[in-house]
Parts: C-alpha cells; sequence; structure tokens
C-alpha cells in the first residue's frame, strides 16, 4: 500500500557538505600573551593579533533580528583575548588551534578559518610579519526529521522536504525512508474520516545549529503552502509537517525547540520509518525505538 520514496539513501549522500557562504570575519583582535620557544618570549610577552573567519549560518539571524542567533563577534572578541592571555605554549601553531576551538564551540559555527599574527616575533632580518592560518571544521552532528502530509500532492510534497533538506548550509542527507501510509491521529486518536498520511524519516548529518535547522524546516513548511493561521486548529490536516525529533543526544525544554521531540516516542508514524533507517535506533530518556515500537503496536501505550 505504501508509495516508496524515490532512494532509500539519498543522492546527496555522496555529494559530502555543502560549502556554506555566510560568513562572519573579525580581524585585528590583539592582545598580549608569552607564547613561544625563547625564555624572553615567555618572561617578556609580545603581541599577537588574531584574524577569525566564523562560517555559520546567518539566515535565522537576518529573519529574526536578534543577536542570540548568531555570534555576537564583541563576546568571542573577549574570548579570543582570554585565550591569548591563559597558559603560555611555545608554537602559534598551537595557540592558532586553541583559538579555532574557541570559535568552534560556539552554537552554530561549523567553521573557521583562524590565523594568528606575532608580528614582533624574534627574527634576526627585517621582516613585515609572521602569521600562521588553520582551517577547522566542526564535526557534523546526526539529526532525524520526521516528514508528514495528509493534504495535496503528498508524496511529492515529501520528496521536494528531503531535496530541500539536502540544500541547507552544512548538511548532507544520509538515509530516507519509504513513505508509510498511516491514518491522521487527533487529539482524541487515531480518525479514519480525515484524509490519510504518508509519513517518512530522514537522518541528516548536519553542521547547522538545532535552533538554526528548526528555522529552515518551518521555512520549508511554509514553502509547501503549510498553513499556520490563527484559525488553524492543533493538529489540523496539512500540506507537508517537518518535525525535529531528535538531534545528536541533545535535551532541550524550551517550547519553542523541545529536544528530543516530546510525543516522538508515543507515535507509530514516526517510530517505524525511523526503523526503517536505524535498525539501532534510540530516543534519549526514552529507550530504543524497536522496543517503543513494539510496546506501542502491544497496545500497552
Ligand atoms: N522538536 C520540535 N520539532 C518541531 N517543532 C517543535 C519542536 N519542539 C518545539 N517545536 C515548536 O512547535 C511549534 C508547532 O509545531 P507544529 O505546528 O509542527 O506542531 P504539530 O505538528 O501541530 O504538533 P506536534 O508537535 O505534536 O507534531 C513549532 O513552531 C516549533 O517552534
Ligand atoms: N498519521 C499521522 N497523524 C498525525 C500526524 C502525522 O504525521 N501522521 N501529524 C500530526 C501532527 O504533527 C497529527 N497527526
Amino acid at each position: 500500500m505504501s508509495e516508496r520514496a524515490p532512494h532509500q539513501r539519498h543522492p546527496s549522500a555522496a555529494a559530502g557538505v555543502h560549502p556554506a557562504a555566510d560568513r562572519i570575519t573579525l580581524r585585528g583582535v590583539t592582545a598580549t600573551g608569552f607564547h613561544g620557544v625563547y625564555p624572553d618570549e615567555k618572561r617578556d610577552g609580545q603581541r599577537f593579533v588574531v584574524d577569525a573567519v566564523l562560517h555559520l549560518d546567518l539566515a535565522p539571524a537576518a529573519a529574526s533580528d536578534d543577536v542570540v542567533d548568531t555570534v555576537h563577534y564583541g563576546e568571542l572578541a573577549d574570548e579570543l583575548v582570554a585565550a591569548i592571555e591563559r597558559d603560555p605554549v611555545d608554537l602559534i601553531e598551537t595557540l592558532a588551534e586553541r583559538l579555532a576551538a574557541v570559535c568552534l564551540a560556539r552554537e552554530g559555527v561549523h567553521r573557521v578559518e583562524l590565523t594568528v599574527h606575532k608580528p614582533e616575533a624574534p627574527i634576526a632580518v627585517p621582516f613585515g610579519d609572521v602569521s600562521v592560518t588553520v582551517d577547522r571544521a566542526a564535526a557534523p552532528t546526526r539529526a532525524v526529521v520526521a516528514l508528514g502530509a495528509n493534504l495535496g500532492a503528498r508524496a511529492a510534497a515529501l520528496t521536494d522536504a528531503v531535496a530541500a533538506m539536502a540544500a541547507l548550509p552544512g548538511t548532507r542527507v544520509v538515509a530516507v525512508s519509504r513513505w508509510h501510509d498511516s491514518i491522521a491521529v487527533t487529539e482524541t486518536g487515531p480518525d479514519p474520516s480525515k484524509p490519510g498520511y504518508l509519513n517518512g524519516v530522514a537522518l541528516l548529518d548536519t553542521a547547522l545549529a538545532p535552533t538554526h535547522l528548526l528555522h529552515h524546516l518551518l521555512r520549508i513548511e511554509r514553502e509547501h503552502g503549510r498553513d499556520r493561521g490563527a484559525h488553524v486548529e492543533r493538529w489540523a490536516d496539512r500540506t507537508l509537517d517537518l518535525d525535529l525529533i531528535a538531534y545528536g543526544d541533545v535535551t532541550r525544554d524550551d517550547p519553542r525547540l523541545t529536544l528530543p521531540h516530546p510525543r516522538a516516542h508515543e507515535r507509530d508514524f514516526v517510530l517505524a520509518p525511523w526503523l526503517d533507517i536505524d535498525p539501532d535506533a534510540r530516543i534519549a530518556g526514552r529507550g530504543r525505538v524497536a522496543e517503543l515500537l513494539a510496546e506501542l503496536r502491544g497496545g500497552t501505550r
């Protein structure tokens, strides 16, 4: 009965992570440090100058106009200075690695190009500057997205949504389930009188922060005609629904983004397609998806 997803494994899986063009550039952050191979350098200290190019998705901040959705460059500059001023190392390579880690610790930064200049280095001949640059990427996080539609061209909407997720910055689609037919579940239980759903699950590896990923999922829903008007009842019929089921092992209780999704563990239409593509799947705090589904189907819900 089920319509098939076009690919069990999405073609973008082979294409690698998409380069994101967005970046924040902070240059010339200067502080005194005591790094160097020679005892004089450890005793007297000297200026170190840092340039950082942070690669992160800037669309959520541009949409919200809220600094919490991006990297606050003033705070980052303070952190870089503190990292220059702390315990001395011999090499600017070591310092650059430390400073790159400071940048990658910021939510949403998926790549950093970081340069350390040492303009007063002990070089015997006249010179302009000496610097090292490291280029480091954040390890991507495995995210689980549930897809659903019960209005319009359902399979096309789900397939388009997978393509839209594959095009997100720093994101690749690792696997997509087949599409499962399911009865619409409403607040009062399954309702066969409503249009039936097609449901599926996609696994992504993404460098996007969880809130940034959700921002894009909601955008993709809107682009597929999802009606979120004030008149729309809870769990109303919909052209496309994208839920972020899990983001690594992250747990958070914010109503704007709760992780893992608070109702995923009780939904056959999430657990069954998820199991298609990850037999070992677990929901943090709930247990193995295979067991949750067996319990649900055994009626012990
Ligand atoms: N893990 C999550 N995934 C998706 N949306 C979430 C999540 N946690 C909180 N939300 C918030 O829930 C809001 C409403 O989402 P949505 O309209 O998709 O709910 P729903 O699909 O009707 O119900 P349900 O969340 O039970 O599937 C979103 O705008 C989003 O901010
Ligand atoms: N069968 C089915 N029922 C639902 C679904 C869904 O995706 N499939 N989504 C809902 C709200 O997200 C509400 N009910």
